[in-house]
């Protein structure tokens, strides 16, 4: 049962943060008790947490549980949760990087082929869309969409409403697990690509060897959604803020176009396109794709913020309050790239990829992403926002994306 807290929480969230971004204390109780939760995001208590992440636990969220199942690498703790991060996280990182360049020009360019003068465009579902397709490959080694069309299906039907989301979590016994025909699809999807180069990130947790030793089907499943979920909604979101708050300003706009030409990579050394990349990481800031990291448990009584709290309270770090603070963002509220040009932020004030021993594992083909469509899209298009007025955020889960209603409009094609 949900106490007047949470169930304010659940109803109206984003209003529910808003009125609670200047609290100074950055902690809130959102149950007390046996099983207390709080929701967390002063930068004492978020340096804390994610400084002893390995002690504590990560129970998963309950919504998303039934979804992604209990297997997944997003909840599991110990060795098991150390051993996929050593298998997936070197391929996810540096230099190894490098090798999903072609395929992310390749897949943007094809959805820039299908557009012209004239042309709306749907712009969170066709970010969307660009990211699954470019996150599978990666996963699954294909961008098929004998899956893709499906996953897309149920995915929208558990998170695209947020009345429906509700409603399943609250009133139907939680969220609604994918079809066995579509976890047969992806499990066969990944296997058939066992031998390609580079692996896909299947190959590497079916290869039986090196930390992870055996995955079997029922395991796999549940990571190959939770890779294609958590690779695609967040990426995708970040995107479309990019390009809407770079179509709201002309000069902007062409600082970040010479920018990018002058670079001559399609944005994929973040090195030389400092500009973009501070654009990002704005946009990352005050629309957080991904709005609570994951849930942190106690395994001892601790001392936070001038209060004991026993082992077994929860924390959940806000990442839209943390990115909300005046002490850590003048005028927090205001799009203003310029903050990240010459300043790093520090990872207690500014986690949009989470932090500790759960750091985000695709923060750097996020970015790479969001960089390479960025650059193709300012290559390829002139256009401008129909309707800013949806330039509002709208969760998905704990995702946040702008509104599926903001559109935008091609005024002319450059190549
Ligand atoms: C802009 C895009 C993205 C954002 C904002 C984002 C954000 C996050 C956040 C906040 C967490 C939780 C971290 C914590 O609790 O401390 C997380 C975890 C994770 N993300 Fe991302 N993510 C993005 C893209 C991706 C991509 C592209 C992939 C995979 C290809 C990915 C895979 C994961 C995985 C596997 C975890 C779980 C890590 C663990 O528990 O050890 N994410 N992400």
């Amino acid at each position: 049962m949900l106490n007047g807290v949470e169930l304010r929480l659940a109803l109206r969230t984003l209003p529910f943060l808003d009125a609670r971004s200047d609290l100074p204390e950055g902690m809130l109780d959102l149950r007390q008790g046996p099983h207390a939760k709080l929701l967390v995001w002063h930068p004492d208590a978020i340096d804390r947490i994610f400084r002893s992440d390995r002690r504590l636990l990560h129970p998963g969220s309950n919504s998303l549980m039934p979804l992604f199942g209990a297997g997944s690498l997003l909840w599991a703790d110990g060795e098991r949760h150390a051993a996929y991060r050593r298998a997936l996280g070197p391929p996810l990182r540096g230099k190894r990087l490098t090798v999903y360049e072609g395929l992310i020009s390749r897949i943007t360019h094809e959805a820039l082929d299908e557009l012209s003068a004239g042309s709306l465009v749907a712009l969170p579902a066709w970010s969307r869309r660009i990211a699954l397709r470019v996150v599978a490959a990666i996963v699954l080694g294909a961008a098929n969409d004998t899956v893709l069309v499906p996953f897309t299906r149920w995915i929208d039907r558990a998170l695209g409403s947020r009345r429906r989301t509700l409603a399943y979590r609250y009133l139907r016994g939680g969220l609604p697990r994918s079809s066995a025909e579509l976890d047969r699809s992806l499990i066969r999807q990944a296997k058939v690509h066992r031998g390609g180069l580079p692996p896909t990130l299947a190959a590497v947790m079916l290869s039986g060897e090196g930390p992870l030793g055996k995955v079997d089907d029922e395991e796999l499943r549940d990571q190959l959604v939770s890779l294609l979920f958590a690779g695609h909604e967040t990426t995708a979101s970040a995107t479309a803020w990019t390009l809407y708050h770079l179509a709201r300003d002309r000069q902007l706009t062409a600082a970040v176009r010479a920018e990018i030409e002058a670079a001559g990579d399609g944005g994929a050394d973040a090195g030389r396109v400092p500009l973009l990349q501070a654009v990002i990481q704005e946009a990352l800031r005050l629309a957080p794709p991904v709005t609570v990291a994951e849930n942190r448990t106690l395994t001892e009584d601790t001392e936070l913020l001038g209060r004991t709290l026993p082992a077994g309270t929860t924390l959940t770090p806000s990442i839209y309050l943390a990115h909300r603070r005046r002490d850590s963002f003048a005028d927090p509220r205001r799009f203003d790239p310029a903050r990240f040009l010459d300043t790093k932020a520090s990872p207690q004030r500014y986690l949009p990829f989470g932090g500790g021993s759960r750091h985000c594992l695709g923060s750097g083909l996020a970015q790479l992403e969001i960089r390479m469509i960025t650059a193709a899209v300012l290559g390829r298009l002139d256009w401008e926002c129909v309707n800013p007025r949806a330039a509002v955020p709208e969760l998905r889960g704990h995702a946040m994306a702008p509104s599926a209603k903001l559109r935008m409009r091609v005024t002319g094609c450059r190549a």
